[in-house]
């Protein structure tokens, strides 16, 4: 049985017949989308056969034993596949070749490129002749990577080890759109507090909703790590200097408090008045340590300014999350909290609450819904797996993510946007594609036996040049990004400059990916006259890859644009891997040891305890050398502490 749910707006279907024998969804009770083919727990890590075999149907199918397995292949690691294996021989052809001679190829030049709405994508200087992409764009159909496509536009719950739906895009989906997931409209969810956040934002930017003591709000700060924190500080930054969005925060600031270190609150709040601040708690469990602590010393901050009340939290304290309980036990009002679902993870979730409440209060809502529609823009052509995967930006850019780590070995990638605006859309995409790839297992628990997962950095040009862009010219090689735009956000022409300062900046966009894919060689190096010895210096090898997307200007719109992009790289990447892109249970452990930790310093700071043995030497002697704040002591010593007779609490003497 085959049915689906979602309807409306310019979301696609998958029919019944697009939809092959062994990836069946069905419609179970509980309106949940599970696999009809599924496996029992105990042919989690088992071989290919194995898994064969084990095959089971019906109703052990979700929660109920072995978590659904989104799509069902026939193969235990793609490794397996004839697909991969061409392209492993294929790989050692093309590692033959330079990109000087490739680049010769004005045909083959011109076959790798792709447009969509306004951005233009030049991936010729990455590693590839037409032959790799055709064996690329195999590989994506044996993976298939359009089913699983399909699966997470449809809300199945591809995020298995969590039982979780992938919704990310429905928070930008047209109004009129519908999309049912588990009984339950999402995008009439996403409006609702889309349009919370509307009248909210205008309520605080118009001086309606005010402080306690009269005040307007013009100042937010925003408290959130990781995801919470990341997007909305690269779309802020991105928006800084739009001319629109810039006129609208005229007299308003925003800032972000994300780090526990207790100087981050400083930076914060050492030029505001807590009477003109709001802050935003945003956090999607309310359980993060450091942000609740941040919370609760932005709370300590109000009432040491303006007295300690529960009126001052209702007027200076807003949230945005999914668990709505703990919000309010800390004492924020329901009314002003702005609600995100299971669905949205955390690194995924800029265009939730989580971004649209600081940004919308900072530069209006209409900027903010702008930037939704650029995501959505790029959501359409990434859906739109009915046409070939070729003209599909976020499949081509995720399937050269593939074969730069996979097969040619890459372990490294750079994104350089050449705009200073773009400066923290590294550190956001460095989480969205760290956190989600980085994983050592299939989503059946079968260790990998390729390279998955690349270390992600970069700055924006020109600044990147100057610092590490030597090692990326001849040390190691490091496939790069290069985002540039047509038209600057500040168009500036300095009287007698040969050419303007936009110009100047692109010359480099135009100019390093040729210095890096071709090189210098020694001829060229004598025919400059240079002394011999010096040549070996001088000589850069070349045959770097890296792809340029050009874009007309970077606006709300364009943000958007580069957001999903970036995102549902990400994703192909993960399928076409068989990793789940949208766990992080690794993140976990440090928790679990930092919980240990901070009880271990409590009771060592205030009730003079010996560090304990369970802690191995070399933690328990960096411990020891921290709380006594003296170097040189003797270790694990019983602390000295003094016990204030008032309070009834020891304090650790120095
Ligand atoms: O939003 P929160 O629940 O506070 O989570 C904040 C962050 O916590 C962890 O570090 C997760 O790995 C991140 O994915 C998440 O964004």
């Amino acid at each position: 049985m085959c049915a689906f749910l979602v309807s409306g707006g310019n979301w696609r279907l998958p029919t019944a017949d697009s939809v092959p024998k062994q990836v069946e969804y069905c419609l179970r009770g509980s309106r949940r989308w599970v696999p009809r083919v599924c496996y029992k727990r105990s042919s989690l890590r088992s071989s290919a056969s194995d898994l064969r075999q084990e095959r089971v149907s019906g109703t052990h199918c979700g929660s109920e034993s072995a978590p659904a397995l989104p799509v069902s292949v026939d193969y235990r690691l793609v490794s397996e596949t004839a697909e991969w294996k061409g392209l492993e021989a294929h790989s050692e052809e093309i590692k033959r070749l330079h990109l000087r001679e490739l680049m010769r190829d004005a045909e083959r030049v011109r076959s790798l490129r792709a447009e969509f709405d306004g951005i233009y994508l030049d991936y010729s200087r990455q590693r590839v002749n037409r032959q790799t992409m055709q064996l690329l764009f195999d590989l994506a159909r044996r993976t298939r990577l359009t089913d699983k496509i399909r699966a997470m536009q449809s809300g199945a719950h591809i995020n298995a080890t969590e039982g979780r739906a992938v919704l990310h895009t429905a928070l930008r989906a047209d109004r009129r759109a519908t999309l049912v997931v588990d009984g339950v409209d999402v995008i009439r969810e996403v409006w609702e507090v889309l349009d919370h956040v509307r009248d909210f934002s205008e309520r605080v930017r118009n001086g309606i909703h005010r402080g306690v003591t009269g005040k307007p709000l013009r100042n937010v700060i925003a408290v959130g790590i990781g995801g919470s924190y990341l997007g909305p500080d690269f779309v802020h930054e991105a928006f800084r200097t739009d001319p629109d969005a810039f006129e609208a925060a005229k007299g308003r600031h925003l800032h972000f408090l994300s780090n526990v270190d207790p100087v981050d609150i400083k930076r914060c709040t050492q030029d505001l008045s807590a009477d003109e601040t709001l802050i935003i708690v945003v956090s999607k469990s309310f359980t993060t340590a450091e942000t609740l602590l941040n919370a609760r010393a932005m709370r300590e901050w109000l009432w040491s300014q303006l007295g300690r009340s529960e009126d001052v939290v209702r007027h200076h304290m807003v949230a945005c999350s999914s668990n709505v309980k703990m919000v309010e036990k800390f004492g924020i009002d329901p009314r002003n909290t702005f609600e995100f679902w299971d669905w949205v993870g955390g690194r995924y979730s800029v265009c939730s609450a989580v971004g649209a409440l600081p940004l919308s209060i900072q530069y209006g809502f209409a900027s903010f819904a702008r930037f939704l529609e650029g995501a959505r823009s790029v959501d359409s052509n990434f859906y739109d797996v009915s046409r070939p995967l070729e003209g599909n930006l976020p499949v081509i850019m995720g399937l050269l993510g593939v074969w730069n780590l996979s097969f040619l070995g890459y372990k490294s990638r750079a994104l350089h946007p050449y705009a200073e605006a773009l400066l923290k859309f590294p550190a956001h995409i460095q989480q969205v594609d760290m956190e989600s790839n980085g994983k050592h297992v299939t989503l059946r628990g079968d260790d990998v036996d390729y390279a998955v997962g690349e270390i992600d950095f970069g700055e924006p040009g020109t600044n990147g040049q100057h610092s590490f862009f030597q090692l990326l010219h001849m040390g190691q090689p490091v496939p790069c990004d290069f985002i540039g735009f047509i038209e600057s956000q500040y168009p500036l022409c300095i009287e007698g400059e040969p050419v303007s300062n936009a110009d100047e900046l692109m010359a480099n966009f135009f100019a390093q990916p040729d210095a890096l894919a071709y090189g210098k060689t020694a001829e060229e190096c004598r025919v400059e006259g240079r002394p011999e010895w010096l040549i070996p210096h001088l000589v850069t090898t070349g045959n770097r890859p890296s792809l340029s997307l050009l874009l007309p200007r970077l606006d709300p719109y364009t943000t958007g644009q580069l957001l999903a992009l970036y995102e549902h790289r990400t994703a192909v990447q993960g399928f076409v891997w068989d990793i789940n892109s949208f766990d992080q249970w690794g993140v976990e452990l440090g928790k679990v040891l930092a919980k240990r930790v901070r009880k271990q310093l409590n009771e060592s700071r205030y009730y003079g305890h010996r560090i304990s043995e369970e802690f191995n030497v070399s933690t328990r002697d960096l411990m020891e050398r921290y709380l006594r704040g003296q170097v040189g002591c003797a270790f694990n010593q019983p602390f000295d502490y003094q016990r204030d007779t008032g309070t009834g609490r020891s304090t650790l003497q120095p």
